[in-house]
């Protein structure tokens, strides 16, 4: 049965709409636990449009269940993380124009500065789990980086248009899940989902932790953030 991890993101996104103060995401975060999240998941990305630093170095000292700091691989984002050490990175692709990740990393392209980036972070005690497509050549690529992790990208499944298309998808990511396991990778999975697609993904056997944002944040805003996690976890964990 998988866990949650909430991703607040999105709270932060609200407040930087004016530049001000509120809401804020760390209170978001003691909300998002109180109703039952495994785990918080932000993205401090490049251009700052949401989480800012100083609210990764407040959920450092106030998160209660663990912290997953999710980021792209540049020298600048792991100077920060060996500073702050969440309990965990996932290294993510990034590119300004983005609306939000729109696939996973290419690590097949990016095998041995990725390597060095897992390492370096590893080796300080952060273990590092990497947002890939549910693509073999990925998986094993993932694999020979020594990161301990894999996030299955779940976004393909999240956008399929159709029964068919969907189970196709889903097919996809139960054949990643299975061949990352095989190869010793623990496996997480997010991006997309939302109440009404994540059972599916729940279900499938040896994913870890479902890490869920905007549509728990979208649930938030009109019934509470308590309420909301309360709903997500009784479709993941029933
Ligand atoms: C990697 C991923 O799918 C999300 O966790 C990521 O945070 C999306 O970026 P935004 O939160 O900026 O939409
Ligand atoms: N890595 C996925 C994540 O943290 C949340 O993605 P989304 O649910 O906001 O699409």
């Amino acid at each position: 049965m998988a866990t949650l991890g909430v991703n607040i993101d999105h709270v932060a996104t609200i407040r930087q709409a004016r530049r001000t103060v509120e809401p804020d995401p760390v209170a978001a975060a003691v909300l998002a636990e109180l109703g039952g999240a495994d785990g918080i998941t932000v993205h401090l990305r490049e251009d700052r449009r949401h989480i800012q630093e100083r609210d990764v170095r407040l959920l450092r000292q106030t998160v209660r269940t663990h912290l997953n700091l999710e980021m792209a691989a540049t020298s600048e984002m792991v100077a920060i993380a060996l500073e702050i050490r969440p309990d965990y990175v996932t290294l993510v692709p990034e590119r300004r124009e983005e609306v939000t990740t729109e696939g996973g990393l290419d690590v097949v392209g990016q095998q041995e500065p990725l390597t060095q980036v897992v390492q370096t972070l590893q080796g300080a005690g952060i273990p590092v789990s990497l947002f890939i497509d549910a693509d073999p050549a990925q998986v094993a690529a993932a694999a020979k980086t020594t990161a301990q992790f894999i996030e299955l990208h779940t976004g393909r499944y999240a956008e399929a248009k159709g029964e068919a298309a969907q189970q196709q998808e889903l097919a996809i990511l139960a054949q990643g899940v299975q061949q990352a396991k095989a190869l010793g990778l623990r496996v997480n999975a997010g991006h997309g989902l939302t109440y009404t697609n994540v059972g599916a993904i729940a279900r499938l056997d040896g994913i870890e932790e479902l890490n869920i944002g905007h549509t728990i944040i979208s649930r938030a805003v009109l019934v509470g953030m308590v309420q909301a996690v309360r709903d997500m976890k009784a479709l993941i964990s029933p």
